[in-house]
């Protein structure tokens, strides 16, 4: 049997970091995606003692005899349940640590580790200890700020989930799950994301599951309508970070600085709820103008972000290279490298501006803002 996922990546208009700390954030899916493919095999199978991850993109495989994983993960019939989402113990991720470590990574990729661990907590804990092939492949650059760790988590839990449920309309293409187990989906993402981010807000996982554009704030979730359009440029600066050690930086600046941070993260609050508000806006206010707005509480949001600590010389080399074209950009994601975002207002042409980043080393692309969530298919 075969089922298939994909789930997508994000940009955060505005809110990152701040929205761990209890701030609003608004958030949008993007078109490109993690997929993942899951085959359990025939009893009579070669493999049907294995569990196998392949990661396509990376050209890597990993392959642990069930018996192993049965023996090293303590086995706790109260929190082994598709139903009933919970976190990974200290304990276990010990143990699944052993697991990946037994694999080898090359040194090059021991950034894959945490995301390796995320796939055997989800997988024993929603499948048990079955056999399958589960093959992934992402349009996501890693550790970019796309949320490329937020889309291996609801493209997995999808999949998994989608294995078990009994009225399969084989060949029908991609569809999305009800909202019962987009519910359960999110709640397992979530799981997940904390093995990677160590303390997410959950927007990434949320809007990647749910997809269009999302105002999230501590765990809440309002699903936006935008009445204009809405274009960026994303530039990925191909510096690589890791989001949980600038989740962490921010978290111990707030402990050095409560005040001062408290009255931050406020700002971002404000900054997002207003961005939030004009994009839904349906009043006589003209693009240009709301354009206009946008722009200007990007700008006061990178400058917050750069006060939280997360900014990158070459995140300040974007801005400043874009700046001199008119346009304005803000960190997306995490920070301290990885992807900025620039607004593109209605005329904007950006050829000149992408070949100057572009001979500055960076990367850069457009993806359509908004689009689906998680999505199966049999
Ligand atoms: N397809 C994947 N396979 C394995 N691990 C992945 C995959 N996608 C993401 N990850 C994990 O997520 C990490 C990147 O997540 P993070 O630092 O949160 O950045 P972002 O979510 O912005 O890409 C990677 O280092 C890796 O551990
Ligand atoms: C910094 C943060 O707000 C977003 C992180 O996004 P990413 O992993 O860098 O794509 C963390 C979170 O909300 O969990
Ligand atoms: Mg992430």
């Amino acid at each position: 049997m075969e089922v298939k996922a994909r789930a997508p990546g994000k940009i955060i208009l505005a809110g990152e970091h701040a929205v761990v700390h209890g701030s609003t954030a608004v958030a949008a899916a993007i078109d490109l995606y993690t997929y993942v493919t899951l085959t359990f095999p025939l009893q009579s199978a070669e493999n049907n003692d294995r569990l196998i991850l392949q990661l396509k993109d990376i050209s890597l495989e990993f392959s642990w005899s069930l018996a192993r994983v049965k023996e090293a993960i303590p086995y706790d019939s109260s929190t082994s349940c598709r139903s009933t989402p919970a976190s990974c113990t200290d304990e276990t991720l010990k143990s699944i640590a052993v697991l990946v470590e037994e694999q080898n990574l090359p040194k090059d990729k021991i950034w894959l580790s945490s995301g390796i661990s995320t796939f055997l907590y989800l997988y024993t804990r929603i499948i048990g200890f079955n056999p399958a092939t589960v093959v992934i492949n992402s349009e996501l650059p890693y550790g970019s700020g796309l949320g490329s760790s937020a889309a291996l988590c609801v493209a997995l839990t999808a999949a998994l989930l989608a294995s078990s449920i009994s009225d399969k309309t084989r060949g029908s293409g991609w569809s999305s799950l009800d909202e019962t187990n987009l519910e359960l989906l999110n709640k397992w993402a979530f799981e997940g994301e904390k093995i990677i981010h160590g303390k997410p807000s959950g927007i990434d996982n949320t809007v990647s599951a749910y997809g269009n554009m999302i105002k999230f704030c501590s765990g809440e979730i309002t699903r936006l309508q935008s009445n204009m359009p809405l274009r960026m440029l994303i530039t990925n600066t191909r510096v690589g970070r890791n989001t949980k050690a600038l989740v962490s930086g921010v978290s111990q600046r707030a402990v050095r600085h409560p005040d001062v941070m408290k009255s931050v993260f406020n700002a971002v609050d404000s900054i997002s709820k207003e961005l939030a508000a004009i994009i839904q806006s349906k009043d006589e206010t003209s693009v240009t103008e709301k354009e206009e707005s946008i722009k200007e509480l990007m700008e006061m949001n990178q400058g917050l972000l750069q006060s939280m600590g997360v900014s990158h010389s070459s995140i300040e080399t974007v801005i400043q290279t874009t700046v001199k074209h008119k346009l304005v950009s803000k960190l997306t994601g995490a920070g301290g490298g990885g992807c900025v975002l620039t607004l593109l207002p209605t005329g904007t042409v950006v050829d000149k501006v992408v070949e100057e980043l572009e001979s500055s080393g960076f990367q850069c692309f457009t993806a359509s803002i908004g689009g689906n969530g998680a999505q199966v298919c049999f």
